[in-house]
């Protein structure tokens, strides 16, 4: 027999994680022609940088572009990286005025990343900068190719796994930056650049 295709289930959330934070993910929140178009307007027109933090006194490029993009005097700091952020574009904001009327949540910033190919990665980490407050809401907007992205709680070491594809929205709020770390491997073997957005709000 052949299987029915998901063609409405994989449009409802799935919750990933409910216990000690929460992360939702809207698969497809983008069609994937809308996706792939914001890509390539945000592959080609944001100002992307190579950021160095410093390691033992030493600068070390981060293995990945990235583009800091806010309303005025929301600065950010990052491990000791500080970022004054560019004024919105078009683009970007529309993409904010979308997020702000799904969730409750103003947003005042976006972090933009650019995975070039399997070698660029984020570390774990949380996003737990006291700008962004104790329980920050901070929704994650994945295009281009499909990237693994792993949570693991800080206490019991539990592992959640998920791929997240060409105009997935992840959710991530309540303790979660708290109890929990992610990351983004780095895969080998080829794989497609990727541009993720985290849009968040900064508390001057
Ligand atoms: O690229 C991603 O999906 C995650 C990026 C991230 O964790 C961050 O910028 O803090
Ligand atoms: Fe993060």
């Amino acid at each position: 027999m052949s299987q029915q295709p998901d063609l409405f289930a994989s449009k409802q959330p799935q919750t990933l994680i409910s216990e000690d934070g929460s992360a939702i993910l809207y698969p497809g929140w983008l069609t994937p022609e809308r996706a792939t178009l914001l890509f390539a307007e945000l592959d080609t027109s944001l100002a992307w940088e190579q950021t160095h933090l410093q390691m033992y006194g030493k600068p070390v490029p981060i293995p990945r572009l990235n583009a800091w993009y806010g309303d005025a005097g929301s600065r950010y700091s990052y491990s000791g990286a500080h970022f004054t952020p560019q004024p919105w574009t078009a683009a970007l904001q529309n993409l904010r005025d979308e997020l702000e009327s799904m969730v409750d949540t103003r947003f005042n910033s976006v972090l933009a990343n650019c995975y070039r190919d399997g070698r660029d990665s984020v570390a774990w980490h949380s996003d737990n900068e006291r700008e962004l407050g104790a329980t920050p809401t901070i929704a994650s907007l994945s295009l281009g190719a499909g990237r693994d992205f792993v949570l693991r709680h800080k206490q019991s070491q539990r592992q959640v796994r998920v791929t997240l594809q060409n105009g997935d929205l992840l959710i991530m709020a309540g303790r979660l930056q708290r109890c929990w770390q992610h990351q983004l491997p780095k895969v080998s073997g080829a794989v497609g650049r990727r541009i993720n957005l985290t849009f968040r709000r900064v508390w001057k």
